[in-house]
């Protein structure tokens, strides 16, 4: 038996999202009949860089930051993944970002590979200056492997359209000429698209109703829990509400709301834009702890916040019938089992959130074209790649009896797979 470092890190048992996202793909290539060789290769990024970031505070101190970027694979295009700054960063989980990327733009089929990237700081602790100078720094120390055909980032937690505005400037400053592809997530103005801030939410409600749907479950008739309000949580349980979900239980950061009469997700919205957070929201409950929303007795939970949040010691717990993951890796492998177990469908994140990198590839396409689709057009074309991302997953599952996960994942590591072996890069 080798060795490979991949494979020391499955055996061990603490969960993290790498060894998280290294399980499931060796569960994969399993199913697929692959050779250590295989697994070897698609469990190792192709390339990872770390850079010092030196930070010129407000008050004129010199902080130094780090910041990552793996590029996972490339095999069917650019390396394309979104960018976060957040406390919790570390070269692992940009790792684990990174090849989660691979596979969800592989399963709806989009020319990219995968790639993540992250700088460990809490941007909400520095001032609007200090991160545009934290990106720039950043920016201009990954010039040598960001690019339009070579690897694109987009928002991710803790970033947003404005972090790609600067990205995108320094970028273009330093090659001369104004590049508007080497990102997606940008404002409109800047060649962004319509519709992209609320794509990864549009899509995660398009499967979550085809999931309800699934069970036999009318909208009308179902509750649901949101955790995270940040840019993929407020806009899905917005669109839940829309669709006649009652959405009960919402949480932040902060701490969790609660109404079983459904929450006003509009009112809710306003209050967080005055106060920051969803606690103290005068239509709902406060509840005791933050995580009492992962148990709480609804019908659909969607974890939009981070990674492991339904793990061994609470999958047991979990009452919710259906779990749509907005977030990338909220499930651990073992609470996946005792969920599967418990008769629980999970819609896995490869599939739930792939509605935010379909819109970014249209986003691409359009720059490269500089010609702009309507919002109409670009919802039509993203829900025609959700429904069809959703019915082939469901197909696979049925037809191989397997989980979602592991249709989802199987289809996309065949696809991945299968660009190498065309190209001869594994003969
Ligand atoms: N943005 C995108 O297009 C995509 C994002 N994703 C994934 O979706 C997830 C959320 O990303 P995004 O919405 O962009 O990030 P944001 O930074 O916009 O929002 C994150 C939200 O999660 C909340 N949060 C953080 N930790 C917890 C916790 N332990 N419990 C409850 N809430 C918590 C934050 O609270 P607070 O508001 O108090 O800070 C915030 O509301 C991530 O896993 C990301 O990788 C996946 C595909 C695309
Ligand atoms: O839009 C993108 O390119 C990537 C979004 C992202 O980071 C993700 O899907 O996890």
């Amino acid at each position: 038996m080798s060795t490979h470092p991949s494979r020391a890190l499955v055996a061990d048992a603490t969960p993290t999202p790498l060894k998280d996202a290294r399980a499931q793909l060796a569960e994969a290539v399993k199913i697929l009949g692959y050779d250590d060789g295989m697994y070897d290769m698609l469990a190792t990024p192709r390339r990872e860089v770390t850079v010092s970031v030196p930070l010129r505070r407000d008050d004129g101190s010199v902080e130094l930051l780090v910041g990552h970027r793996v590029q996972h694979n490339m095999s069917r295009g650019p390396s394309k993944g979104g960018l976060r700054y957040s406390p919790t960063v570390d070269l692992d989980e940009v790792r684990a970002l990174a090849m989660w990327m691979t596979w969800k733009c592989a399963l709806v089929d989009i020319p990219y590979g995968g790639a993540k990237g992250g700088i460990a700081f809490d941007p909400r602790e520095y001032s609007r200056a200090e991160i545009q100078r934290v990106t720039r720094r950043y920016t201009s120390e990954l010039m040598p492997i960001l690019g339009p055909t070579t690897d694109i980032p987009a928002p991710d937690i803790g970033t947003d359209s404005q972090v790609m505005a600067w990205m995108m400037d320094t970028y273009s400053v330093n090659k001369g000429f104004t590049i508007p592809g080497v990102v997606t997530g940008k404002p409109t103005q800047l060649g962004g698209s319509l519709g992209r801030a609320s794509a990864t939410s549009r899509g995660v409600v398009l499967v979550a109703l085809a999931a309800l749907r699934h069970r036999g479950l009318e909208p009308e008739r179902t509750t649901a829990a949101v955790q995270g309000f940040g840019k993929v949580g407020r806009d899905a349980a917005l669109f839940l509400w829309r669709a006649g979900v009652k959405v009960a239980v919402i949480s932040d950061q902060y701490g969790s709301v609660q109404n079983s009469f459904g929450i006003d997700v509009p009112a809710l919205e306003r209050h967080v834009d005055e106060s920051g957070s969803v606690v103290g929201f005068p239509g709902a409950d406060d509840l005791p702890h933050r995580d009492d929303l992962l148990v709480a007795d609804v019908d659909l939970l969607v974890p939009a916040a981070v990674e492991g949040v339904i793990h061994a010691g609470n999958a047991e717990s979990v009452r919710a019938s259906i779990v749509v993951e907005g977030a990338n890796g909220p499930t651990t492998p073992e609470a996946d089992r005792i969920l599967e177990d418990a008769g629980c469908l999970v819609v896995p994140d490869i599939l739930a959130n792939a509605g935010g990198v379909i819109v970014s590839y249209f986003e691409w396409v359009q720059a490269n074209q500089a010609y702009w689709w309507s919002e109409l057009d670009v919802e039509a074309r993203l829900k025609e790649r959700m429904d069809h991302a959703w019915e082939r997953v469901l197909s696979t599952a049925k037809s191989r009896d397997v989980s979602l996960r592991q249709a989802a994942t199987v289809l996309a590591i065949e696809t991945v797979a299968t660009a190498h072996l065309a190209r001869g890069l594994y003969p």
